[in-house]
């Protein structure tokens, strides 16, 4: 039918040939060329943070004189090579700390929580208890220091080993990706599933949107009850290395509150987590699970990293202010996720900044055809901009990273990658949402014209 419609008109013909090599250079671009960049880069650059920190005092300049001064392959050697891979250290402390994290999440008390209807007309369940998940590995890690302490032993050890950890995640995320990668194909959980066609493809991006094994959600534990709770434990335990070598450093506790607060209201959110396009988008393979069991503790935890060996002194001006704009953005942030959430649990039927919402029943359509509504906020912090949470989320890193002060960039790695990351999510998120609501969605973009900056962007 095209063809006929086409054929007598060359240029018509040459425009349809032209959109066909279009598509397939798009499909090559991202679904090839993307995964396999990041896969094989991604690895190596969070090692690569770890031996800038620990080995050139936290100077990417050092760092890059350093092994251009040896060919490509000696400079993997000399980044892979000093880390013992799967040492008993470093195996005992992955796998230990698996253990306790899945008990924790299967005797610990919660509420079910039901989560987003998925595509496929599936709602699974979850058990809400990932607060208290927080609270109790947070305090067992500081009574575990008063007692290692009469031993004249330290949780810092992790630090002197961080580098054969990173190593030994590294290789057992990407080998747990591959079960992922298989569960999904021959005994899924769920019928939210399935593959592109394309092995490469499949493996970055999953294969199952919500994979259980023993009844355990593989991307709670990867997300919150590893990726978070790692990141918190590690900014204690950076702290606690850099109070024995230096004593109290200001730079350190300032930087270190700011993200343990955020640490916390992420878990007390955490129910919230679910409905974001992380659970209800993306399937379990490299992008969220390695991103959240290696990507998260070696990049997100970057900042006090690199304080243990470069402790700068703030006074109590700097500290008070970068503290209070830290713990102002945290609460924006966290205001903006809860009038999204209020909004929905109160069918509309609440006040937002004092006032009725302004707000649009929007309607949409599983892949069944079966019809449902949800509602969008066009008021309160969702009536500036589409996404004005990532401004304050963004600040926020700013501010956990300002402490490290301007002698070198590698502190700022985690910022830079977050506003980029959060500027393709806005994106991702408008189509998302543009595709499942359609008109509706189009009627809040005229409502709320810009996607983050409100009059910019
Ligand atoms: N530090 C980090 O690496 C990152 C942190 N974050 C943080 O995580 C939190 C969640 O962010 P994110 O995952 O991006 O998700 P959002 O909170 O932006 O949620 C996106 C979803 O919310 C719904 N939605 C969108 N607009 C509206 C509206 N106007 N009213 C009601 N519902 C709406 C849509 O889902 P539906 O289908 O239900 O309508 C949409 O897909 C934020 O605090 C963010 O800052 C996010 C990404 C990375
Ligand atoms: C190529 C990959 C290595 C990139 C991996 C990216 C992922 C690790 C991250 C993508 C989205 C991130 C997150 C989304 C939302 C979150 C809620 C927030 O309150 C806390 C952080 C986070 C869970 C965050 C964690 C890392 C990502 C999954």
């Amino acid at each position: 039918m095209l063809s006929n419609g086409f054929h007598g008109y060359k240029e018509g013909y040459e425009t349809l040939e032209k959109i066909g090599v279009t598509q397939r250079n798009r499909d090559f671009f991202n679904k090839i060329f993307v995964p396999v960049f990041l896969m094989v880069s991604t690895p190596n650059f969070v090692m690569l943070l770890w031996y800038t920190a620990t080995k050139h005092k936290g100077s990417y300049g050092n760092m890059v004189h350093s092994i251009t001064q040896a060919s490509t392959l000696d400079s993997l050697k000399e980044l892979w090579g000093d880390v013992n891979i799967c040492s008993n250290f470093a195996l005992s402390v992955v796998f230990g700390y698996c253990i306790w994290a899945l008990l924790l999440m299967k005797f610990l008390p919660g509420k079910q929580v039901r989560g987003p209807i998925t595509p496929k007309g599936n709602t699974p369940v979850y058990k809400d208890n990932g607060f208290s998940h927080y609270v109790v590995t947070m305090t067992t890690l500081f009574l575990l220091t008063v007692i290692l302490k009469t031993y004249d032993l330290s949780p810092s050890v992790v630090y002197d080993n961080f580098g054969d950890i990173l190593g030994t995640l590294n290789v057992l995320s990407a080998i747990f990706c591959i079960f992922l990668y298989i569960k999904g194909l021959y005994s899924p959980s769920s019928t939210d599933c399935g593959s592109s066609g394309n092995i490469i493809f499949d493996y970055y991006w999953g294969t199952e949107l919500y994979p259980r094994v023993l009844g355990f959600d593989i991307k709670v534990f990867t997300n919150c009850r590893f990726g978070m709770t790692i990141w918190a434990v590690l900014v204690y335990i950076y702290a606690l290395k850099s109070y024995e070598l230096h004593g109290f450093v200001d730079s350190m506790v300032v930087s270190a509150i700011l993200q343990l607060a955020y640490i916390s209201k992420f878990f007390w959110w955490e129910a919230g987590y679910l409905s974001t396009i992380d659970i209800m988008v993306d399937r379990a393979g490299y992008y969220i699970c390695w991103g959240c069991l290696v990507y998260v503790p070696s990049l997100y935890a970057s900042v006090s990293l690199y304080l243990v060996n470069n402790p700068v002194y703030l006074g109590w001006f700097w500290s008070t202010f970068i503290l209070a704009c830290g713990l102002l953005a945290i609460s924006v942030n966290y205001f903006a996720d809860w009038q999204k959430q209020r909004v929905r649990s109160a069918d509309g039927d609440c006040l937002i900044w004092g006032k009725k919402p302004n707000i649009i029943r929007a309607k949409y359509m599983l892949e069944d055809g079966q019809e449902k509504e949800s509602i969008l906020l066009a008021s309160g912090w969702w009536g500036l901009s589409r996404h004005f949470h990532y401004i304050p989320e963004i600040l926020l890193a700013l501010f956990w990273t300002l402490p490290a002060g301007f002698e070198n960039f590698m502190p700022f790695s985690y910022v830079i990658f977050l506003t980029i990351l959060l500027t393709h999510r806005s994106y991702r998120d408008d189509d998302k949402c543009s595709l499942k609501y359609g008109p509706f969605w189009t009627d809040y973009c005229e409502r709320v014209p810009h996607r983050i900056v409100p009059y910019l962007f």
